[in-house]
């Protein structure tokens, strides 16, 4: 395997996100969890996506699993290696984008890396360096509320300024829009002035074209799955890979009961909980039950268990901010989200074990969990069922055939959970 792309990405629904920008853009794409053991097969690919869990880790710790990843990576022919954030940029003052950054870029001896959470697809834009979610800036939209991010500043050079040991720069809009001439230029003048990250603008699908193009000059870039399109176009637009879609095959012939877990409290994901109590059964569980003791998953499963023979159902710990707030003032932030996380993982796992082979899993830190939890080591990617959101199916693993799909929090449509099914029953 010589890879064209080498991606790492901070937890596991980001990492299905850019896989399938990859896929849809024509590189053959496999999602690893972890860096693979050398044994699995994982076939002829254009790019590998890494899914690691370091977005709300101690920042030494995420640096020293990127840098593992890189390593890995660079070693299968990878010459540019791509850093998957979230398009929303979850992070704090103490990171993690900035020390995996500055120390990607050490090791790849880069300078003026291109960052970028833009992915207008899904309404993510940044322009003068403020990144917008929809029609608001980031410290409007609900990611104010995140239970493990709250993002409270628009401005990315300010946000990545904090985190990173270098300076961070600026590409605007105005700049982006003359093309990748145009910014490869301005990145040298930058370079020259010493500046570590820089954060460049995007509000189209042109935008990241030109962005992509020139990234591929340098070893190392940051961003979200818009970046991810704009690489993959730069790749396959100079014969570099050549154009492919694998996705079809990898739907057949998985039968078995089918399911949705939730552990999102985002603002969509609230909303399509809701929506899906018309189409089957939602247990909503008690989260301070389920912080307190085995016994709430213990429960969920006997409440499943009568019920999925019968048709897919959906079980939820999603709860509003203002809950979300009480429960992390009781327990502390991490140590409330980390045990909820784990629930949801027990009850995955008992699902799996009743004959669940299509689980729907709803939230990154959540998605994490239960992956690493069912043992899955890598999966092949199936077709989109919403931006950023594709259908995967297992690759090794004690479970056999399975296909999931892990929803990042503010992805999907309000019929999320009924596409997700519609789609992985065909
Ligand atoms: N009722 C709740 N109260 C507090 N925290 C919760 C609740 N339900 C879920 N959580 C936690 O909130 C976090 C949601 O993060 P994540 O799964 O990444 O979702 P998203 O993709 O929306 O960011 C997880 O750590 C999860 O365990
Ligand atoms: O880039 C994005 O927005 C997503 O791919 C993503 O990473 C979202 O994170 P979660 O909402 O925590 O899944």
């Amino acid at each position: 395997m010589t890879l064209a792309l080498g991606t790492i990405a901070d937890d596991y629904t980001g990492a299905s996100d850019l896989a399938n920008t990859l896929a849809k853009n024509g590189l053959r794409t496999v999602q690893t969890v972890g860096i693979p053991a050398d044994d699995l097969p994982l076939g002829e690919v254009d790019a590998v996506v890494v899914s690691l869990k370091i977005r709300s880790v101690p920042a030494a710790e995420a640096v020293e699993k990127a840098r593992a990843a890189d390593r890995w990576l660079r070693a299968r022919g990878a010459g540019h290696v791509m850093y998957k954030i979230c398009s929303t940029f979850d992070s704090t003052d103490e990171g993690n984008i900035g020390p995996v950054l500055d120390a990607l870029s050490a090791d790849a001896g880069a300078a003026a890396v291109l960052v970028t959470p833009a992915f207008p697809e899904t309404g993510r834009t940044v322009y003068q360096g403020h990144l917008f979610v929809g029609a608001v800036p980031l410290n409007e939209s609900p990611l104010k509320d995140h239970p493990l991010n709250p993002m409270h500043d628009a401005n990315l050079v300010r946000v990545l300024g904090r985190q990173s040991v270098s300076r961070v720069g600026l590409v605007p809009q105005a700049l982006v829009a003359r093309g990748a001439d145009a910014i490869r230029a301005r990145l040298a003048e930058l370079a020259a002035d010493g500046i570590g990250g820089v954060i460049a603008d995007a509000v189209n699908e042109a935008d990241l074209v030109a962005l992509g193009a020139a990234a591929l000059d340098s070893r190392v870039s940051v961003g979200a799955s818009g970046l991810g399109l704009g690489l993959a176009r730069g790749l396959v637009a100079t014969g570099r890979v050549l154009r492919v879609d694998a996705t079809a095959s990898v739907m057949a012939g998985v039968g078995g009961l089918s399911a949705c877990l939730a552990g999102s409290c985002s603002k969509a994901t609230l909303e399509q909980i809701a929506r899906a109590e018309d189409a089957m059964p939602v247990l909503r569980l008690s989260a301070e039950a389920l912080v307190s003791g085995p016994a709430e998953a213990e429960d969920a499963l006997e409440w499943a268990a009568a019920r999925i023979e019968s048709g897919p159902v959906l079980i939820a710990s999603s709860a509003s901010p203002a809950e979300v707030a009480r429960l992390q003032a009781l327990h502390g932030r991490e140590a409330a989200g980390h045990a909820i996380e784990q629930g949801l993982a027990t009850i995955a796992e008992g699902l799996v074990k009743r004959g669940v082979r299509r689980l729907v899993v709803a939230g990154g830190e959540t998605s994490g969990a239960v992956v690493d939890r069912l043992g899955i080591p890598a999966f092949a990617l199936g077709p989109e069922i919403a931006a950023g959101v594709p259908v995967l199916r297992a690759i090794g693993g004690a479970h056999g055939d399975l296909l999931m799909a892990l929803k990042s929090g503010n992805f999907g449509g309000v019929d999320f959970f009924t596409d997700a099914l519609g789609l992985m029953s065909k």
